[in-house]
């Protein structure tokens, strides 16, 4: 089989600071999140989805959080490693797909930054990563301004490979 689909889903509840991390990008925001790397909801989804869809496990068992190497981490990083992880296995993303879930901060003005540093992680084209916001409409913990989470989705095809 040429292709595998992978999908992953994140939450971090806020506390103290001044920002969130999010695909990469800081965004100001009146709280911080509570984590034991930088938080970064979006990646550690799109993360797991990337090891989801080899059957890898998922990031808590390749970066476990009881290891102080992974202590403010930054959540690129981990991102990088588990491309490397699927590259040498032969795949690479085809396309990624995220969805923010916030009622707070505002995610679309970030967006564009997020695609471009998530896209140059995976080393793939813009157009392959999608990264979208929806708030629950008050609803639940991210409703009620507790937490923030996000899913992902992916397409994993086998790579090229330079002979
Ligand atoms: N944290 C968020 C939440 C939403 N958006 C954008 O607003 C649109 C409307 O959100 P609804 O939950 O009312 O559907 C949404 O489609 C996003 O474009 C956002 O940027 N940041
Ligand atoms: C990213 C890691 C790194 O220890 O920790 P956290 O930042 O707490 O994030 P989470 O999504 O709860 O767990 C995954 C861990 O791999």
């Amino acid at each position: 089989m040429n292709i595998r689909i992978g999908q992953g889903f994140d939450v971090h509840a806020f506390g103290e600071g001044d920002h969130v991390m999010l695909g990469g990008v800081r965004v100001p925001h009146d709280q911080g999140v509570v984590a034991h790397s930088d938080g970064d909801v979006a990646i550690h989804a799109l993360c797991d989805a990337m090891l989801g869809a080899l059957a890898l496990g998922d990031i808590g068992q390749h970066f476990p959080p009881s290891d102080a190497r992974w202590k403010g981490a930054d959540s690129r990083a981990l991102l990088r490693r588990c491309n490397e992880l699927i590259g040498e296995r032969g795949w690479r993303v085809g396309n990624a797909d995220i969805t923010v879930v916030c009622e707070r901060p505002k995610v679309g003005p970030h967006a564009p930054a997020m695609r471009e540093r998530l896209a140059a992680d995976l080393g793939i084209d813009l157009d392959a990563v999608s990264v979208k916001a929806t708030t629950s409409e008050k609803l639940g913990f991210t409703g009620r301004g507790e937490g923030i989470a996000a899913q992902a989705a992916v397409l994993l095809v086998r790579a090229e490979r330079a002979v």
